[in-house]
Order: C-alpha cells, then structure tokens, then sequence
C-alpha cells in the first residue's frame, strides 16, 4: 500500500523485522522495547520473526537475553511471566554477519525461509539499519545480490538519521539507495514525526473551528519552537562533532514541526498529499544569501564547564572524542521565514541545544495582540494569547486567554487552560518508535520524510553551514546549565518579543503561568 494511508490496528500479515544493529545502542534501547510493546498490545500477532543482525557473535539464546535485558531496562511494559516470555522470545534469533560479504546475506535467505514457514508469513520483509549511514549502500546492494528481495511479499528499508552530512552526500546516499529500492519502499525515520503531540498538531489545527480562520499573518505574531536537552554529548562525542546542533537537530526534527505548523490543509490525508505539503513549506523557507544574513538571523553557542544543579559539568572541549579545539554549535537560535502567503512577515524562531537547564520540546504560537487602548486606556497592556503544544517529556496542550481579575474593578488578567495530556493519560502512551516501526510494517508513510523534504531541508541548512565554515568569530560560549548566550534573546528582543517562557526557571520542566 502506498498512496492510501493504511488505518489497519493489528499487522494482519506478519512480516519478518531484520534489525542490522542488532548489538547497537538503538537497538537495545527504542527497537527492542518497542517490538515488545507493539506484541504486548495485540498489534504485533504471532505471524512475525526478528533477526538480529551485527558482526559479533551470538547465539540465539545470548541474542534473547540481551532482547530481554534491553525489555527489562527501556521498555513501557514489564514482562508478565516467563511462558509469556518464551512465547515471544521463540520469534527472535540471531545471525552474526558483516554486511560487506555477500555470502552471509545468502545465508540469511535461507534462514528467512524457514522462519517464514515456521510463523506463517508471506514473504514481507522490513529492513531496519540501525547502522552508520556509510553502511546503508553496502547493505541495499547485498540485499539484492543475496536474493534476500526476491520475495512474494513486499520489501521495505527503514533508515537512520543522519542523512548525509550535506545536500551533497544526502543525494549521493540517495542514489545507492534508489538503485536498490524505489522511493515508497524507503522509510526515513525522525522520531520526532512519531511523537504523539507532533501528530497532534494536523489534529489540533485541522479540526477545530477556532484555530485554522486565525492560522496565519493576521492574527499570529509569532511562532516558536524550542528543543532544550539537559544531557551533552554523551558517549556521541565523535559523531556530534562531525555534526553540531545545525545537522543534528534544526536539519531534521525543527524543520519538520516548523512544516507541520506551516503547512496548508492537505487535499486528502493520505501520505502523499501531506507530505506534498509539508514539502512546499521546506521550499518556501527564505534562504540566506551570505554570511551576513546568517550571523543576523542564526546564532550559535557552545557549552563551556558550568553547573547544573549543584552538579559540576564539563565544557564541550572537554568531552570524549571531541576536538579540544572544536568549533562545533551545541546551541543554535534562527530566525526563520517562510516566505509564502498565509506566513508572509511571521517570525519562526527556533532554537536548540545541549546542556541547557531544563529538558523540553514546546512550540508556541503568539497571537497579535488585541489593540487593548481602545477600551482599556492605553495603560493596559494585554498579555497575547498563547497557543503551546508541548511535545516533549510533557505532553500537552496549553492556552492562555486574557480574562478579567476576579473582583478587580477593570483588571484583566491571562488565564490558562491546560491540558496535561501527561498527567491524564500517564507516560504509557506510545513511544515514538513503536508508532514508526507499525507504520513501517502496515505501509503508511505519512510520517517518514520523502527524498524531497530531506533534500530541501538540506538546501537550506547549507546555507547556514557554509557560512560559518573557516570562521567562529560569532561562536558564543555559554556556561552549561544556562540558556544559552544572551544573544538569542536579542534576536527576539530586536523584533519586540521575547522567548516563552520567560527563561530562568529551574524546575524539572518548564512551568507555565
Ligand atoms: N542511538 C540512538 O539513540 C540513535 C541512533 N541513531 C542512528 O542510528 C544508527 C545506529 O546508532 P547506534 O545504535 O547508536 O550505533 P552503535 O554504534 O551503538 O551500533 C552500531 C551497530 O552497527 C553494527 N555494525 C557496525 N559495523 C558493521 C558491519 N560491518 N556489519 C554488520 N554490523 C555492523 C555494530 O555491531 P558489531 O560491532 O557487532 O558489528 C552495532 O550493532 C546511527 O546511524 C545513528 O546515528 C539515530 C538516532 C538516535
Ligand atoms: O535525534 C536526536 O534526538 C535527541 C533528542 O530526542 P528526544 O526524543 O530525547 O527529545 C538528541 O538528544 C540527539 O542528539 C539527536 O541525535
């Protein structure tokens, strides 16, 4: 199924899960919790098989352990008991395989076979490459020279961020790919595009009567999308270095809610008309032409030694395989327009980095002021109203309205109206990478990025990318634990608004007032 988005609940079908990683971080910590979780729910029956795929060896009862360590450790749902357990565990094995020989993936057809007949399944197979992306052309041209996409069934690839380093290397990586695969067999995961409350942004805008007449440059002043992470680089110095907070986060997951907020009303919701939208977003992007239009709209931070609750942290220099001279951002704030005519003027900003005080992913949409002199006198000032769809760890929704002061003789004060999704629903909603992984199974595309998305996000973060290179005269330090320079506040500040909400807060999630 490709154009039609498919609404099946349970994967009727079955399918054989080929997870090349299999002894990886990912793996261990999203695939293997979420394949549980799906089985746990029903949604996953028992027509299914996981091969793990890595070099080291393995046996299949080791491969099972870690399955069932990784359960123990990540996953949403406990394991009940050990018949329960041995039920599910039985669909899992293990092949030790490099993916540069060919052989082994002959191998592997023969074991798929069997497996295919042991658990019922006609032939569909899911390649997930939880793999160094120098490894996803290898990998597609031994799938086809190993026979493993002769099959009855369908074949579709799953990959990994990042997509190439560049719009260069991107299309490059695209072309191995699509001499292997055609475009609809290709899954690009941003787990962002599976999180409960990025979904929910279609929803709230696109079915309720009191968002969409005001979804535009009328009525909205602002928009802003904020991704602050507490942790560093962890043990990702290396590939982060490479990286920075430009590839790492603005080129994927903030494009990608930035589209979802701008984006027209698709014609239909299938996949394709969606993401035919989404795409003419990432095209209207205004581009900045030279390096001085990127130090005006982009700033760009690094983390030096500082503290975070009481805790003493290490500057970014400082950490594991990281250049001790690096350059590299771990903190971007921009400026963005999409130059189209619902959003003609509207500021995005968006902003992002790594130890920062407080973990949370929020996107709040200010609306115009009301011109509150008229009947107020022009010493009232009117609050905005405030749209925030908070996505992450908190999920929720949150309005702020202006209403009057309870017995205040003509005060007006701004009034919230919260929806705390987490505290209702608890946090055993889905994880983003169980919605992704059904969605990959069953064929619905609608949230996985297209060759085109991916490209034109590209084309604009280049432009940010090759301004800087060869220079860090605008690279500003901050303390880690702090907000980030000062410099992004300007940003704002020069435009008459400011960051919501106000900065400064130590809680472990931003409060709302
Ligand atoms: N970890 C995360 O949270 C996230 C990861 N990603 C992306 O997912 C991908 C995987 O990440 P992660 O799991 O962290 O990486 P790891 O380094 O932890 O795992 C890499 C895996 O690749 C296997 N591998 C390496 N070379 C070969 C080879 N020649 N043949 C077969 N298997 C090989 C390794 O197993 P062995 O050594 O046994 O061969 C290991 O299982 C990367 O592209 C990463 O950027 C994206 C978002 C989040
Ligand atoms: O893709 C990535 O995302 C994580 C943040 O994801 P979240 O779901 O925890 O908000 C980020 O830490 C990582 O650097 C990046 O590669």
């Amino acid at each position: 199924m490709t154009e039609m988005q498919n609404q099946e609940t349970v994967l009727s079908e079955g399918a054989v899960f080929y997870i090349f990683g299999a002894t990886g971080d990912l793996a261990r910590r999203k695939l293997f919790p979420a394949i549980y979780s799906l089985y746990r729910e029903g949604k996953l029956t028992e027509n299914f098989a996981v091969i793990g795929l890595a070099r080291r060896p393995r046996t299949n009862d080791e491969f099972r352990a870690d399955v069932r360590a990784s359960i123990d450790e990540f996953c949403r749902y406990q394991v009940q008991a050990d018949e329960d357990w041995g039920q599910f565990a039985k669909h899992f094995e293990y092949k030790p395989l490099d993916i540069n020989h060919v052989d082994g993936f002959r191998e592997l057809k023969i074991q798929t076979e069997s497996l295919e007949r042991e658990f019922n399944i006609p032939g569909n197979r899911l390649f997930y490459l939880a793999l160094a992306p120098e490894l996803f052309g290898g990998v597609s041209r031994n799938l086809r020279d190993g026979g493993m996409l002769e099959t009855e069934g369908w074949s579709r690839l799953v990959i990994e961020k990042p997509f190439g380093y560049d719009l260069k290397s991107a299309e490059k990586l695209n072309e191995e790919l699509r001499s292997v695969f055609k475009e609809d067999q290709i899954y690009r995961i941003d787990h962002y595009l599976g999180k409960e409350m990025v979904q929910n942004i279609e929803v709230l805008r696109f079915a309720n009567a009191f968002f969409e007449p005001l979804w535009n440059n009328k009525h909205i002043a602002n928009v802003q999308i904020s991704m602050s992470e507490t942790v560093g680089v962890e043990e990702r110095g290396g590939y982060y270095d490479q990286a920075g907070a430009l590839r790492d986060m603005v080129q994927n997951h903030m494009l990608q809610m930035l589209t979802m907020i701008a984006m027209e009303p698709p014609s239909r919701l299938h996949p394709e008309d969606i993401r035919d939208e989404k795409v003419k977003v990432l095209r209207s992007l205004r581009q900045y032409m030279n390096a001085d239009e990127v130090s005006n709209h982009v700033v760009r931070g690094q983390y030096a030694a500082g503290q975070h609750r009481g805790k003493d942290l290490p500057g970014y220099r400082e950490e594991e395989k990281v250049n001790p001279v690096s350059d590299t951002e771990t903190y971007l704030a921009a400026r963005v327009f999409v130059d189209n005519f619902r959003w003609a003027g509207v500021p995005f900003y968006i902003r992002t980095g790594k130890r920062l005080p407080v973990k949370t992913t929020e996107v709040v949409v200010e609306f115009k002021s009301m011109p509150s002199n008229v009947y107020l006198g022009s010493k009232h000032k009117l609050e905005p109203n405030l749209l925030v769809i908070r996505v992450n760890p908190m999920e929720g929704i949150y309005v702020r309205i202006n209403g009057k002061t309870p017995g205040a003789e003509g005060g007006i004060t701004p009034l919230a109206m919260d929806f705390c999704q987490s505290c209702m629903i608890g946090i055993n909603t889905p994880e983003a990478y169980e919605r992704l992984i059904f969605d990959a199974a069953r064929g619905d595309s609608t949230y996985f990025t297209r060759w085109d998305e991916v490209a034109a996000a590209w084309a604009f973060v280049d432009r940010i990318a090759e301004a800087w290179q060869g220079t860090n005269d605008d690279l500003q330090m901050y303390p880690a634990g702090s907000w980030g320079p000062e410099a992004a506040d300007q940003l704002l500040q020069q435009d008459g608004f400011h960051w919501w909400p106000v900065n400064g807060q130590e809680e472990d999630t931003v409060i709302w007032k």
